[in-house]
């Protein structure tokens, strides 16, 4: 390399990123670079600096460093410099002198870099090509977003995330029975909004108690890493506006319900997605409006998107519930008696889709079509009925039609699109319940006070004066009764050291009872916190039983640990305490046995309290022990749930409704057996017709919406699909080898993932010299065992990995050898990868219907099209690598060649581009066309169709329409290569 000389502009094989250098200076032993856009100078020995001289030739654009361009068109050399001549923006021949080119030029593209001689090594190209064509096929999978988080394939989540996460702005309430998967739902409706690019930033919240418990939820099953907010976070951000530390937050609903400034803070930044926990809490009524409620209106107002979570949605009333489907939807939801009425319909719509199911059914089917023809009005769904109604049509004909009419019977009349609701009784397969009572005598400290009550009318409204305590707190927690008398001198011991609860609570412990434990965890409620903290201090000191206890005056760190210690299935608490708190949303469904110490006072509230235990992942009948003292009103209480209501059986969703009826009736015979029978009678028949009720109307048909099977079918297949892929373990092999990622086999499907020494920064859960991680590809080993990640192609490790080859220039260029029997040696080829550009907000999600797609264009010297005889494998696999200094010279040489077969096979890829965009247009018109109208049907009928979202939707199409037709293609990476004889090395 002596011909080096001063103005000369070179770059830096080793460190492009330094961007276009000039010769400062240069003698016989070494040569001085000034690299301006970095401003480094390097100094190399001359005979074997690391630098490639740049030139540009006919056809390059090049940049002046006064800022104007020239499209060269021919180059003369001056005093060692190149000239570049050729046109300028205005058309004006002009003349560019190599010292007096920018500085900034850009060599990232794969024509620049290949023809500065920047050569990457061949696997990494042929990771590119691979890269494209995966993301290429993912993007576009129905299943995209809900085939990476570690979940069991459960019908009834996947069909709601589907069917929800497909929305614009999806506003729903999820409100499935306790313990079915709500916040599972919320996570991959989330999840595939995040990987669709249709969301960016989410603020959820939650109640403290559970804080810990999403944020663990949402990075163990689905690799989401979330910022959990709270004061002390906050304040830590000075001056910033807290929410915007993070895209996904996570806050205590407690926390910012009572904090106006922090609230303000929330309503200041751009979410796409809230979701709301427990939304039963957002209390309203027409004359009070709840804290909570108040801020969720406001923040709903703006956020796009909205999910509450409630199983039990009327626990505050049905005022309250309407409230929250107002929110959701205000111009649907803005009249409560229209609400009403809407509702008493829904048993003829019922029976209308059950009707479906008997036709044709022969000769008498004339009141089955009538059912059906007395709800339908539209001209589509009447021909279908004709179809199905006709003993003629084929069965496949029937069975289409049956399918389309449920399909429109069930999205055009009822709440189905603003609401989800899936129980127990029709996902199937959940555990029985059992419910075991312990009689015990009322002891006489407690005794004295409700004999007292029972036979002096005035004696209550003493007593509540006397302890400051709420009727029926009083007589139904009689501890709690006990230790506001404090002041009696009858009342100096501790209540625990003579409530036999507590001797009937530590005999069950204890391994030798008969109807023990026997080892087994256990999970106490008990309604209050004293009354936690009291009996977990009593079973260690008379049973010597350690006890975490779980309750409201913990910080949530205490909670947390209390909880764990619970949790550990080694070396954890059989038993952990908690107070009504521990009654929501936490996961105990590792333990079968649940005394309820006390009883709630709400039917909803008692189910939360089963639906720790009766969750998804129970394996066992779950146990509900209750100690009563005879002839109390605890007794009472539970007569009254257990006979007016079957509440200890399974959850029925009236209870709100009975405790609105008989809640009142029921506290005031809380000292009387006789009255309590009647009102037990009363409630039952109530029960009952409501029942029947609901389960022909609207339990029905949010039944019947909460979960389409053949939809959740086609979901799960597609998942099923993308977790089979044979290509996956192929790629993740060779991405991880290129990235200096290495990979140990642990046996059973297992892989340990670590640091390699050359593992290139930044990989999500790889840092150099620190421990990896293990891994499986199987969904099923991943879920047998925590402490292992599920690989997919949705793992952040995959995406991190596949994102910088596609963002970056890794792999954009490569020059590679082949020996072939049939080719004389010194030959050229070029293979030239060109991607498809199409600019459009993320939002518009255009992968699905047009993802970056790769057209392949395989290109001898000579210029004939090679691209269909010769396969990238098959070529791919008989190619050598190159040491980069012989590449350098390879292209150096042959530079005016491969510019022409650059500028041919952009014109050869150019002839594809137009089909590409076709099916495009075709798939992306195709769906939203059918979305469209089934949207426009189903407004005409259901108004809880929102004409934004229809105008959201037409807005799409049309922004689709135009991205796809704006596509470019551009060339992303290209290979040369050379043959060689078949006896070089
Ligand atoms: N598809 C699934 N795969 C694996 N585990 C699941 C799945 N769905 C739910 N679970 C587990 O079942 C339990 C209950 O789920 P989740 O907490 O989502 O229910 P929920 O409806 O929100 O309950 P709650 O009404 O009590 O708030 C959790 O431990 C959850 O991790």
């Amino acid at each position: 390399m002596s011909d080096f000389s001063p103005g000369q502009r070179w770059i830096s094989d080793g460190e492009a990123e330094l961007g276009l250098g000039t010769i400062l200076s240069c003698d016989q032993r070494s040569v001085t670079v000034l690299f301006g856009a970095s401003q480094e100078t390097r100094t190399y020995g001359s005979r074997q600096a690391p630098l490639t001289r740049v030139a540009f030739g006919s056809g390059d654009r090049i940049q002046s460093a006064e800022g104007w361009q020239l499209l060269v068109d021919d180059s003369k050399e001056v005093d060692g410099l190149i000239v570049y001549i050729g046109e300028d923006a205005q058309g004006d021949l002009r003349e560019l002198r190599e010292s007096e080119l920018a500085d900034t030029m850009q060599f990232d593209q794969a024509r620049d870099r290949l023809l500065t001689g920047q050569v990457d090594r061949n696997d990494w190209f042929d990771l590119r090509f691979r890269t494209l064509h995966h993301h290429h096929r993912i993007e576009q999978n129905p299943a995209l977003g809900l085939s990476g988080p570690r979940i069991d394939l459960i019908p009834h989540q996947l069909y709601i995330a589907d069917e929800v996460a497909r929305r614009h702005s999806p506003r729903v309430l999820l409100a499935d029975e306790v313990g079915l998967g709500k916040t599972i739902e919320a996570g991959l409706i989330l999840h595939r909004l995040l990987l669709t690019g249709r969301a960016e930033r989410a603020l959820i919240l939650v109640p403290p108690s559970l804080t810990h418990q999403w944020l663990v939820e949402l990075l163990r099953r689905f690799a989401l890493d979330v910022t959990l907010l709270d004061e002390q976070q906050s304040l830590a951000q000075a001056e910033a506006n807290p929410f915007e530390s993070g895209q996904l937050v996570l806050a205590s609903q407690e926390w910012l319900f009572a904090n106006p400034h922090r609230q303000a803070q929330a309503e200041a930044c751009d979410w796409d997605l809230l979701i709301v926990d427990e939304a039963h809490h957002l209390d309203w009524s027409a004359d009070s409006v709840g804290p909570g409620y108040a801020c969720v209106e406001r923040l709903a107002a703006t956020v796009p998107g909205v999910l509450l979570l409630t199983a039990t949605p009327e626990q505050m009333g049905l005022e309250s519930h309407f409230a929250r489907l107002r929110l959701l939807d205000p111009d649907r939801y803005h009249c409560l008696e229209r609400f009403r009425e809407e509702e008493q319909h829904y048993v003829e719509v019922a029976q209308a889709i059950d009707a479906l199911e008997r036709l044709p059914g022969g000769e008498d089917n004339h009141s089955d079509t009538e059912r059906v023809a007395a709800i339908i009005e539209e001209p589509d769904s009447l021909a279908l009925l004709t179809t199905l109604a006709n003993p003629e049509s084929s069965a496949a004909q029937q069975d289409s039609a049956r399918r389309q009419l449920r399909d429109q019977l069930l999205d055009r009349h009822g709440t189905g699109r603003v609401m989800f609701r899936n129980s127990r009784r029709h996902v199937g397969g959940f555990p029985e319940r059992h419910l075991h009572l312990a009689h015990l005598a009322l002891p006489s400290p407690y005794r004295r006070v409700l004999r007292k009550l029972e036979r002096d009318e005035d004696y209550l409204d003493e007593l509540l004066i006397e302890t400051g305590l709420d009727h029926p707190d009083v007589l139904i927690y009689p501890d709690t009764m006990y230790r506001a008398l404090a002041e009696d001198p009858l009342n100096a011991e501790p209540w625990w050291q003579f409530d036999p609860r507590v001797t009937w609570l530590l005999e069950r412990l204890s391994d030798e009872a008969e109807h023990g434990f026997a080892g087994d965890k256990v999970l106490v409620i008990a309604h209050g916190r004293e009354t936690a903290q009291g009996l977990a201090e009593a079973l260690r000191v008379l049973g010597g039983v350690h006890a975490p206890v779980f309750h409201e005056g913990l910080s949530l760190v205490e909670r947390d640990r209390a909880a764990a210690a619970f949790a550990d299935e080694e070396e954890g608490c059989q038993v952990l305490v908690c107070s009504e708190i521990g009654s929501e949303g936490r996961n105990f469904q590792f333990c079968r046995h649940l005394v309820m110490f006390d009883l709630p006072q709400h039917p909803d509230q008692l189910e939360q309290r089963i639906g720790r235990l009766d969750r998804i992942g129970q394996r066992h009948a779950i146990e509900i022990h209750v100690p009563l003292f005879e002839a109390s009103p605890g007794e009472r209480l539970l007569r009254w749930y257990r006979d007016g209501m079957d509440a200890f059986l399974a959850p029925h969703g009236v209870g709100n409704e009975l405790f609105d009826a008989f809640g009142d009736a029921m506290t005031e015979a809380l000292l009387d057996d006789e009255s309590l029978e009647e009102v037990i009678t009363e409630t039952r028949t109530l029960f009952e017709s409501r029942l029947t009720e609901r389960d022909a109307g609207r339990n029905r048909l949010l039944e019947l919406n909460a979960c389409r099977p053949a939809r959740a079918e086609a979901v799960a297949g597609a998942i099923l699909e993308l977790d089979e892929d044979k290509a996956l373990p192929r790629y993740l092999d060779q991405a991880l080898d290129i990235f200096g990622v290495d990979s140990q086999e642990l046996g059973g499907g297992l892989l340990y993932l670590l640091p390699g020494q050359h593992m290139l920064d930044g990989l999500p859960g790889l840092v150099k010299g620190e421990e990896g991680f293990t891994a499986t590809l199987s969904r099923a080993r991943a879920l047998a065992r925590d402490d292992v990640q599920r690989l997919s192609w949705e793992h952040p490790l995959l995406r991190e990995m596949m994102g910088r080859i596609l963002d970056g220039n890794m792999g954009n260029t490569a020059l590679a050898l082949l020996k072939h029997p049939a080719i004389p040696a010194g030959r050229l080829m070029a293979e030239l990868v060109f991607r498809t550009h199409c600019p459009a907000p993320k939002r518009l999600h255009v992968n699905r219907f047009l993802p970056p797609t790769a057209v392949r264009v395989l290109l001898d010297e000579s210029g004939a099209v090679l691209t269909d005889k010769v396969s990238f494998t098959g070529l791919s696999k008989n190619l050598q690598k190159v040491k980069k200094a012989m590449a350098r010279d390879v292209i150096r040489s042959r530079h005016d060649q491969l510019r022409g077969l650059l500028s041919q096979g952009e014109v050869e890829a150019e002839r594809e581009l137009p089909s590409i965009v076709e099916d495009a247009q075709v798939r992306m018109r195709s769906e939203l066309d059918t979305e469209l109208a089934r949207l426009e049907a189903l407004a005409r009928l259901n108004p809880a169709v929102r004409e934004e979202e229809l105008d959201a939707m037409r807005r799409e199409r049309r922004e689709l329409d135009e991205a796809i037709d704006g596509t470019r293609l551009r060339l992303d990476a290209v290979r040369v290569i050379v043959t060689v004889d078949q006896d070089s090395r």
